[in-house]
């Protein structure tokens, strides 16, 4: 991975490559995975009420996992996440079991402020966040240090973001909605759930 580089965010281990895959490979990857995803409107319960997620989501792999409060039940991989899967241990040095896909599909869409710091995903998880489609900002917030300020970057068509070491311990992040027009936006995180 030649263009990769580390974020400066203290207390984190977090490498970013804005062209992992070429515009033509994520062009193919985002078109096979809008087709092929078992897409799902989810809802997430907030002040005692059933929300629907401001995403569609899905979750392939290996064992079951909690994730928003909502048990996932996985579903059996696909080749095309197989393929993806490879490409990313061999350029990451971690394996996982599971993916979790979002779809942003449009800039109303958006993940709120979390860290992926679950149990089942161990002491300090290796995440591997691939993105196709539009790009979208995404960014970091430290959770106990108010003199660092948040950081963003801009998570591009093809791009590769992993967080791994103490990451999750200590930084929080999000992908905010916009009010920009955007292409809608396909995310996958690959994790490695322990227990
Ligand atoms: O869409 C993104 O880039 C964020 C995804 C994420 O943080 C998650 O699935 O935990
Ligand atoms: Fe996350």
């Amino acid at each position: 991975m030649p263009q990769r580089t580390r974020l400066n965010l203290p207390d984190a281990v977090v490498y970013f490559d804005p062209q992992f895959f070429s515009k033509e490979e994520g062009d193919l990857y985002f078109d096979r995975l809008m087709k092929e995803i078992n897409w799902q409107q989810e809802s997430i319960k907030m002040f005692g009420k059933q929300l629907p997620m401001p995403r569609l989501t899905a979750w392939y792999g290996d064992k079951s996992y909690t994730y928003s409060g909502l048990h996932n039940k996985p579903q059996p991989w696909l080749p095309v996440l197989q393929k993806l899967k490879q490409k990313i241990e061999q350029a990451s040095g971690h394996k996982y079991n599971s993916v979790l896909l979002n779809l942003y599909r449009t800039g109303q869409d958006s993940m709120g402020w979390h860290a992926d710091d679950e149990a089942e995903l161990g002491q300090e998880p290796a995440i591997a966040s691939l993105n196709f489609g539009g790009e979208r900002k995404f960014s970091f917030k430290h959770k106990t240090r108010k003199d660092l300020k948040p950081q963003s970057i801009n998570l591009t068509h093809g791009s590769l973001l992993l967080m791994q070491g103490p990451t999750q311990h200590h930084w929080l992040h999000h992908v905010p909605k916009t009010t920009r027009t955007v292409e809608p936006r396909i995310n996958l995180t690959f994790r490695k759930v322990v227990t």
